[in-house]
């Protein structure tokens, strides 16, 4: 409740306006039926003309007045409800930026996709029927159900006995549709997953011939989901029909007590007019609100799911750092941070590196870029680490190559490095400063970084490699900075043969193009950032060999100018790794060798093996 106050604190004079709104509404409503049984009393029975016109036409003017207001709170409650599910989905935007690639796995991407969509969606609907239809109901009940006690006790009674029994079965049927409603979202939130499962694994489906297979489990999920929307419907099938006749018996039951009334001349025949209109109203109010207050449990889990993401306390080592520097200002300097770097670390092959001290005043080239320290990683439950005790470091227009068997985890160290992952104990610094003691955003605007698996936005390829300058401070970049990047990575090749060029529509994940041309997209991409550090995990393998000498060859020299930029990258070949400065060999998740090609031959048996394996497939 605290927090949907503060949703709608900012839109207080909204809320008062169809506050307002409602009471002209609820006055307007009571008003004609007031009105009638003074036309009737007064007017008719006693044949009095000049009240009849006098009644008829007060009577026009409150319809009037509770038509307009009708529709100008229907208006504004819509507007409330839509700024609020903005306001929700803009967190749940930046809150998602926030999350780590062990969160998105935590929560998986059908739950993500249904909490920002369907979600809001529902929230957004009960709120701007709540504000509508429920906000009023009670003011509604409070003065109808006051006039009918006035007119006459008895039948103010039964239109009460008519209300309690409508909620209490109203309460009922939101128990038993409570637990269901919870079954269907889970079971939509997987829906979602294995629809896009099929979608995305299409080609793999159809060359297995499992078509029929994956079919079979789409329509077992589909039934168990209509199994459940008929329970749903089932429940609401015996509860709601049994409060619209309730509803259609108070007519009745008005008339029968209302007749015994008039005979005892406790009221007038105009008065059981007026009543039935009263218990129409109220009666009316209460079952748009149960309609509407039906749903709240369903919004409410919506609410719930939703601000589960937004509360999500996978905060970054670089948050918790943030929390904290915030909290002990002033405290930890970059400077003192800098100087706490300096010590010494060691590969597992026994090599030492001496990290020089570094302040900010004397960053120079000859300073280490990049430094794991004694880094131990593991992924969100597993058992064992990924990785253990890495530590190496990497220098200025450095070449660093990591080798390794399957599954030994170098495209982990790749990713730890703009901070993808959270490790475990040990320490990552980027230019003398640990990365999880500065900005994210700092980390990752030196990084020009190229995954495994090239993935491109829907859009254009000019909006693409603009993709690379965003969070940089770089200016924007110009045809002659695309030009340039693409001649590097030899994507100029296949652009040029595209009419409309750089303006040439990419399918979601650049589907569209071949695996080649995305890897040469992504590395101009990753070039335009003017990066101090390249990050190449595997990036060469879907090019074809004079291409790839090619781009290494223009890399090599890229990493001479400007930022001398250095790279990393993970190689599969040792023909390639051999022209690094250092290789780290990496075997299940440890450091067994750090040097250079020769270096490693001497004195490190996994990369002996790895040598001789290519050498005989060779
Ligand atoms: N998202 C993840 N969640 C849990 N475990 C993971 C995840 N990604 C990788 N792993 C595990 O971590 C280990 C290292 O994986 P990594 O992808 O770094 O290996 P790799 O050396 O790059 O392999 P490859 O040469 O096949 O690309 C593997 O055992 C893998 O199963």
């Amino acid at each position: 409740m605290k927090q949907l106050c503060a949703y709608l604190w900012p839109l207080k004079w909204p809320v008062l306006g169809v506050l307002l709104l409602s009471l002209l509404h609820i006055g307007g409503a009571l008003t004609v039926p007031t009105l009638t049984a003074s036309i009737i009393n007064e007017g008719v029975l006693k044949g009095n003309l000049d009240i009849i016109e006098t009644y008829s036409f007060y009577m026009v003017g409150a319809s009037l007045i509770t038509v307009i207001a009708a529709i100008t709170s229907v208006y504004a409650s819509s507007h409330i409800a839509a700024r609020i599910s903005l306001v929700m989905r803009e967190q749940l935007v930046a809150a998602l930026q926030k999350f780590s690639l062990t969160d998105f796995s935590h929560f998986g991407t059908g739950t993500i996709l249904m909490r920002s969509t369907r979600d809001v969606e529902k929230i957004q609907s009960v709120l701007s029927e709540g504000l509508n239809m429920v906000l009023p109901t009670p003011l509604m009940i409070f003065v109808g159900l006051g006039l009918t006690f006035y007119k006459d006790y008895y039948l103010g009674l039964i239109i009460l006995t008519l209300m309690i029994i409508m909620t209490a079965l109203m309460l009922v049927i939101q128990q038993r549709a409570l637990p269901i409603v919870k079954s269907v979202q889970i079971k939509l939130d997987e829906i979602t997953d294995l629809v896009r499962d099929h979608i995305l694994g299409m080609p793999v489906i159809r060359a297995f011939n499992r078509s029929h297979d994956e079919n079979a489990r789409e329509v077992e999920s589909f039934s168990t989901m209509a199994s459940l929307n008929i329970k749903l419907h089932r429940t609401y099938a015996v509860g709601l029909p049994s409060i619209l006749m309730i509803f259609n018996m108070s007519t009745v039951v008005i008339l029968w007590v209302g007749g015994y009334s008039v005979v005892d001349g406790r009221i007038q025949v105009g008065d059981i007019i007026a009543v039935i209109e009263y218990a129409t109203q109220i009666l009316l109010a209460l079952i748009m609100s149960i309609f509407v207050l039906l749903d709240i449990p369903e919004a409410i889990i919506c609410y719930q799911r939703i601000q589960e993401l937004l509360h999500h306390h996978g905060a970054t080592r670089n948050e918790s750092y943030a929390k904290e520097a915030n909290a002990n200002m002033p405290g930890t300097t970059d400077t003192d941070v800098i100087a706490n770097a300096a010590d010494t670390a060691s590969t597992s092959d026994g090599a030492t590196i001496t990290r020089p001290i570094v302040t900010s005043s004397s960053l120079t080239y000859d300073a280490p870029l990049l430094e794991f320290q004694h880094v131990t990683f593991r992924y969100d439950n597993a058992e064992a680490p990924a990785l253990e005790d890495i530590s190496f470091t990497v220098h200025h227009s450095q070449h660093i190559a990591i080798m390794g068997d399957i599954g030994s985890g170098k495209s982990t160290i790749a990713n730890l490095i703009p901070g993808l992952f959270d490790i475990e104990s040990g320490d990552i610094l980027l230019n003398g400063i640990s990365i999880y003691k500065q900005p994210i955003e700092q980390v990752r605007a030196q990084i020009g970084y190229v995954p495994q698996k090239a993935y491109l936005f829907t859009g254009t390829i000019d909006m693409n490699l603009r993709y690379g300058v965003y969070g940089t401070n770089l200016p924007d970049i110009t045809k002659a900075d695309m030009d340039r990047a693409c001649a590097i990575s030899r994507a100029d090749e296949f652009i040029g043969k595209f009419e409309d060029g750089y303006e040439h529509q990419l399918s979601q994940g650049g589907t569209n193009l071949s695996g080649g041309q995305r890897q040469r997209l992504a590395m101009a991409r990753a070039l335009l950032r003017k990066p101090s550090l390249f990050i190449f995990d595997d990036s060469f393998s879907a090019l074809d060999g004079t291409t790839e000498r090619y781009v290494r060859q223009a890399i090599a020299e890229e990493m001479q100018h400007g930022a001398r930029p250095a790279l990393i990258s993970v190689e599969q070949k040792v023909s390639a790794a051999k022209k690094a400065d250092a290789i780290l060999v990496i075997n299940q998740g440890k450091a067994v060798g750090f040097g250079t090609h020769e270096e490693l031959l001497d004195r490190c048996d996994i990369y002996k093996q790895i040598v001789a394996s290519q050498e005989v497939e060779a």
